[in-house]
């Protein structure tokens, strides 16, 4: 973990109101500078606008704090000027090139000391032998690189990412992510919103919402203690009629079936084993406790929530 203890983002109950709807409602965090933050929770559950608000492109209706040290509320022109951030519809020319797309940004920005910042950018992030490549050319993963190059021509503090991996193969994912740490080791501060377990897994912290509340928050082995969900995994002939059994059990909040295992997955240890005990003397069926996944408490945790908006 590279945060050094220093807060990039120290914010405290910030709400946000669009007409009759709450969409963030009461939300708290701090981050260290350096670190590399998550954001999850179903669709619609307000990360984008808590994200927003963070870094003083949205203004609260209520709560205050500072980002990189400065007021989210009246300071937020200064603090956009050191923000790079990454929306989920990025676009480029097609037909010009990578370094020309770069330099196309940075006068777009007015940028100073042109030639040096696009030359830093394609080597940061690996596109120097690629800059005379067409952006309408290249595949997901690498779009997605030359989004991130964009974001930090202008050598900003904090990235925010919105979902920056979408729609890109689970190897150019990794690479991405290899980036982001690489980014974050020299001080960068970045926010992440993703729907992708495996990426919050990369993150040094967590914040899960749902519904415009923060439902949990730190780290993902802290999250997953937290929760207090307890999974059994039952696995043998026929897992069909054992999770047919046990779906609506007393105790039972969840039965998924990853190939031929099931994950049950519940609070109240008494009732849930219960609900297995009958199917744990079954022949030829192993019913055994199971480390919980991310996923399973994300679940439990979207389960628990109530839809506000409905
Ligand atoms: N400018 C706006 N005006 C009105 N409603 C908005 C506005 N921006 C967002 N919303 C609503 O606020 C809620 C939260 O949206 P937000 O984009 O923050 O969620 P999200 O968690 O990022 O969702 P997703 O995972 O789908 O990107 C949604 O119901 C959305 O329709």
């Amino acid at each position: 973990m590279t945060g050094n203890g220093e807060a990039a983002i120290d914010v405290h109950g910030l709400v946000k109101r669009f007409g009759a709807k709450t969409v963030v409602d009461g939300f708290s965090i701090r981050v260290a500078a350096g670190q590399i933050y998550g954001f999850l929770g179903p669709n619609g559950s307000g990360k984008t606008t808590t994200i927003r608000m963070l870094c003083g492109l949205l203004t609260p209706d209520a709560g205050e704090g500072t980002c990189l040290g400065l007021d989210i509320r009246t300071q937020s022109a200064a603090i956009k000027r050191q923000v790079g951030y990454m929306t989920q519809k990025f676009s480029f020319w097609e037909d010009l090139s990578i370094a020309e797309n770069l330099d196309f940004v940075a006068r777009m920005y007015g940028l100073p000391d042109r030639k040096r910042r696009v030359a830093g950018a394609l080597e940061r992030l690996g596109l120097a032998n690629r800059r005379t490549q067409l952006a309408g050319e290249l595949s997901g993963g690498w779009k997605q690189r030359l989004a991130l190059a964009a974001c930090i021509l202008h050598e900003p503090k904090l990235l925010l990412l919105d979902e920056p991996t979408a729609g890109v193969d689970p190897k150019a994912r990794r690479e991405f992510w290899d980036e982001i740490h690489r980014l974050a080791q020299d001080g960068l501060t970045v926010l992440v919103s993703t729907h992708f377990m495996d990426e919050a897994e990369r993150c040094h912290a967590i914040a899960y919402l749902a519904y415009g509340k923060l439902m949990a928050q730190g780290t993902v082995d802290e999250v997953v203690a937290r929760s207090g969900v307890l999974t059994y995994e039952v696995s043998g002939p026929d897992p069909g009629r054992v999770a047919a059994d046990l779906t609506g059990k007393p105790g039972v909040e969840m039965v998924a079936a990853f190939g031929a295992r099931l994950h049950v997955t519940g609070i109240d240890a008494a009732a849930l084993e219960a609900a297995l005990r009958p199917w744990a003397d079954q022949p030829g069926l192993r019913v055994a406790r199971a480390e919980p996944t991310l996923e399973d408490v994300f679940i439990h945790l979207m389960n628990r929530s109530t839809d506000n908006f409905s």
